[in-house]
This record gives structure tokens, C-alpha cells and sequence, in this order.
């Protein structure tokens, strides 16, 4: 049997960031590139395409499912669009890796397809819950199926007409969201899909940007089947899941001056801007250009004292990929941190309050997990070993603790960081951090 590898991060203590970079591109905007780029009419030229492993799970699929597909190369893609009804069965199951993203949306766009798919996953992928996008499909008159635990596998086959629905949806998912707006475009009248809380909104604005009729009316969103999208140009700006681990690092550093070009700063992803500021950090925005319907900007960021906030509810989904990284902030700010109505955390690539929890206690902070969110109460951080657990955003966040550690931080579990960010260490090395990456037998 061949020996799994591992990666271990082991972060020196006391190194500084600087520089002035851009970050890969955004994760959820490459997805829905590829998705949406695939079923418009004609050619689709895709640039700033992430390059990760999600990313690329998804891209993998849709050319599984008949798309012809150029590229990455340098992060452009030419996507030969086959319209609404062109997608064709794929000759083995779907395997998505690690990304949620990509077996939510896929399960809304497939269930409308005249023929079966089989969509799998990661040890990871395979533990996430799905019928929070499987049940409102079925009443759609979607026919899926999954584990006898609502996980996958799931078996998709072909429903003999969907219907449109309205949906409160129970939980804040632009997931979800997302899902039930692209099956609705193979239903029938109209599907109408309520969120509970703002959730990122660039399914919506890559609709429209491709020519479908998308109403947004506060928290309601909908669409009309059938509506044709006209493929075009998509420029996807740099992620700021990915910006948020600078921004704490320099935020927590004792020497740093950073500046991240070309940010997509939608306000539906800008949470953890709003909540690093509350806590006193240092960051400077510069907006920039409107891209094709996504905003852009440059943030400069420097250390800064930092104090612990209640942070407001209503940010939660707008930073919800960014506690991590605001968890290390918070072991480093004066006084408490409490984070409520969170419990989406619990169900990412990992649970990521329990995961953080043991993470941080490790390295000397008193932690008090909650069902819905935690309790950190800052104080001085040591050096020692935590585990990532396989989730890509641990691993990142427990690098940049090392920057206001008093010894090294060694992190296991660290291989996933390819999903959302290829060339992490790297980039993180040449700004300062002194990161290395060691191989393990894990
Ligand atoms: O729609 C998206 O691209 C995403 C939505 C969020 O998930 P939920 O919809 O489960 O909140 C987020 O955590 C994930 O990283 C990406
Ligand atoms: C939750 C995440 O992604 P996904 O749900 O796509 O696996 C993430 O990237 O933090």
C-alpha cells in the first residue's frame, strides 16, 4: 500500500511581514466561473483562476461532463460554453476532494440534467452534511440520494420536471443559496430562495454580469427558468480568505508593513475587515475598480495593539471562512473575545471551533468553546505543536500565531493548504515569516 504523505509546517518565532503582493485568486468567484462559464452560450475567458486544488476539482468535473476547457495557465482559462442543456453524463463518479463548494453547487446544477451523476468526496467531503442542499432540491422534484446520514455519496438522477420553490433557508449558505439559484434555471417558473443573513452574493452577480434576469429584493433572491446566459470575460479578483492570514500576521507581527493588491472586497466577504478594525488593527483600503461586478482594492496593513470585541452576529457570515485567522488575533488582543452564533463552524473541513480550541490551548491561551462559538481570552502565546486536522485555513492561522509566539510552532496535518492557497509557504517565506515545509508519513 502506498504510504500517504503528510505535510508539517514548523514556524520560527519572532519573523516580521513585509512587501507589497497580490494573493491567488478567489476561491467561491473560480468556482462559479467554471460552472457558469460551462452551461452560457459560446466562449467564456476566465483570468485571475485560481489554481487550487478545489478550484481545479471543479474544473475537472465539468470537463468530466463534456466541457471543453483550455488552460489554467497563469490562471486564464477559454471555456467553449454548451448552453443550458449541452452537459453530457460523466463516465465515472464526480470526485470533488475537499471542496464543499464545488458538491453544493453541483448538486444543484446536475439535478436538473436528464441524466445520472454520482458526486464523492474526500474523508472530509464525505462527513459534511448534504441534505441542508438536498432537501429543498427534492421538494424542487429533484431526485437525490445520499448516505442513510444525509452525507455523501449522492446519487443524482434524472427528475422528470423541477418545479420552482420558495425557501427560507434555515442556515446563512451562500452554498445553499447557490444551489437551489442554479437548479432553478432548470426549473419551472420561478424559484425564490430567502437568507436568514447577508451571505456572499457572487452567484448572483455573475448571473446577472451573464445576462440572466436576477431580482434581489433585501433578503430574496430570485430567478426565472430558463433563462439563457451569453458567455464573456470574468476577472477574478484576489481572495480575501486568503489576504485574511496577512492581515493578522501583520496585524499581530511586532514588525510588518503589508500591502495586498487587487483584494475582491464584495461587502458580502469584507467581515473580517470590519472585525479586525473593531479590534484596533491597523488596515488602510484602497478601493479600486469594479471589475466584472466584484470589487477590487488594495489594504495596506500594520501592527497595532489589539483589544477583544463581542463581535456582531450580523458579520458572522461575512467572515465566516476568516475565524481561524481571527481566533489568532484574538489570543494576541487585550481582554476577551466572544464569537456567538457560529455553529457553521462546526460542520467546515473540519470543526473548526474544536479544532482552534485545542489548537490555541495548546499554545498557552485560555479557550472556552460553546456549542454556537468560543470565548478566547488573549494573553501570550508559546511555541508548540498543534494538529490542523487536514483543514487548509487551521494550518494558514496557526502559521501566522508564530509571529507573536515565544518559541516555534510546529503544525501537523498541514497537505489541504493546496486547496485554497498553492504557494502559501512561499509567499509567506519571501514576506518574512521563517516558515518551512517538511514532508511526514501521515
Ligand atoms: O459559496 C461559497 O463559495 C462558500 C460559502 C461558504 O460556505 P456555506 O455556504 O456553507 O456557508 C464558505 O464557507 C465556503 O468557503 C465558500
Ligand atoms: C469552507 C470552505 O470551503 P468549502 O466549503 O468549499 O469546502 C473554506 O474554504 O473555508
Amino acid at each position: 500500500m502506498a504510504l500517504k504523505v503528510g505535510r508539517r509546517f514548523i514556524v520560527e518565532p519572532g519573523g516580521a511581514l513585509h512587501g507589497e503582493f497580490p494573493v491567488p485568486g478567489d476561491k467561491s468567484i473560480s468556482h462559479r466561473s467554471v460552472m457558469l462559464g460551462s452551461i452560457a452560450e459560446g466562449e467564456t475567458r476566465v483570468e485571475g483562476f485560481l489554481e487550487g486544488d478545489d478550484a481545479m476539482a471543479t474544473l475537472s468535473a465539468m470537463r468530466a461532463l463534456g466541457v471543453e476547457i483550455e488552460g489554467p495557465e497563469d490562471g486564464r482559462l477559454r471555456i467553449q460554453g454548451v448552453g443550458l442543456h449541452g452537459l453530457q453524463a460523466a463516465d465515472a463518479p464526480l470526485d470533488l476532494g475537499n471542496s464543499g463548494t464545488s458538491m453544493r453547487l453541483f448538486s444543484g446544477l446536475l439535478a436538473g440534467q436528464p441524466f445520472v451523476s454520482e458526486l464523492v468526496g474526500d474523508a472530509s467531503l464525505m462527513r459534511r452534511p448534504m441534505r441542508r442542499v438536498t432537501d429543498p432540491l427534492t421538494r424542487m422534484g429533484a431526485r437525490i440520494g445520499t448516505a442513510p446520514n444525509g452525507t455523501a455519496p449522492l446519487r443524482i438522477e434524472p427528475a422528470p420536471g423541477l418545479r420552482g420553490i420558495d425557501y427560507a433557508m434555515p442556515m446563512a449558505s451562500a452554498q445553499v443559496k447557490s444551489a437551489l439559484l442554479l437548479s432553478g434555471l432548470y426549473a419551472e417558473g420561478e424559484t425564490c430562495v430567502t437568507e436568514p443573513a447577508v451571505t456572499r452574493d457572487h452567484t448572483e452577480r455573475m448571473l446577472a454580469a451573464l445576462g440572466v434576469p436576477v431580482a434581489v429584493e433585501g433578503p430574496r433572491v430570485r430567478v426565472t427558468g430558463g433563462a439563457s446566459l451569453t458567455g464573456g470575460g470574468i476577472a477574478v479578483p484576489g481572495d480575501i480568505s486568503s489576504a485574511a492570514f496577512f492581515l493578522v500576521g501583520a496585524s499581530i507581527a511586532s514588525q510588518a508593513s503589508v500591502t495586498l493588491t487587487n483584494v475582491g472586497l464584495n461587502p458580502t466577504r469584507t467581515g473580517v475587515i470590519e472585525i479586525l478594525r473593531r479590534m484596533g488593527a491597523s488596515i488602510d483600503i484602497d478601493a479600486g475598480h469594479a471589475g466584472t461586478g466584484e470589487p477590487v482594492g488594495r489594504i495596506t496593513v500594520e501592527p497595532a495593539p489589539l483589544r477583544g470585541i463581542d463581535i456582531p452576529p450580523e458579520l458572522v457570515p461575512l467572515a465566516i471562512d476568516e475565524f481561524p485567522a481571527i481566533f489568532v488575533a484574538a489570543a494576541c488582543a487585550r481582554g476577551e473575545t466572544v464569537l456567538r452564533g457560529a455553529e457553521e463552524l462546526r460542520v467546515k473541513e473540519s470543526d473548526r471551533i474544536a479544532v482552534m480550541a485545542e489548537g490555541l490551548a495548546r499554545l498557552g491561551i485560555e479557550v472556552h468553546p460553546q456549542p454556537d462559538g468560543i470565548r478566547i481570552v488573549g494573553g501570550r502565546l508559546r511555541g508548540g505543536h498543534v494538529r490542523a486536522h487536514g483543514d487548509h485555513r487551521i494550518a494558514m492561522s496557526f502559521a501566522m500565531a508564530a509571529l507573536a509566539a515565544d518559541g516555534p510552532v510546529t503544525i501537523d496535518d498541514c497537505a489541504e493548504v493546496d486547496t485554497s492557497f498553492p504557494g502559501f509557504v512561499e509567499l509567506a517565506h519571501r514576506a518574512g515569516l521563517s516558515i518551512r515545509a517538511e514532508e511526514t508519513s501521515a
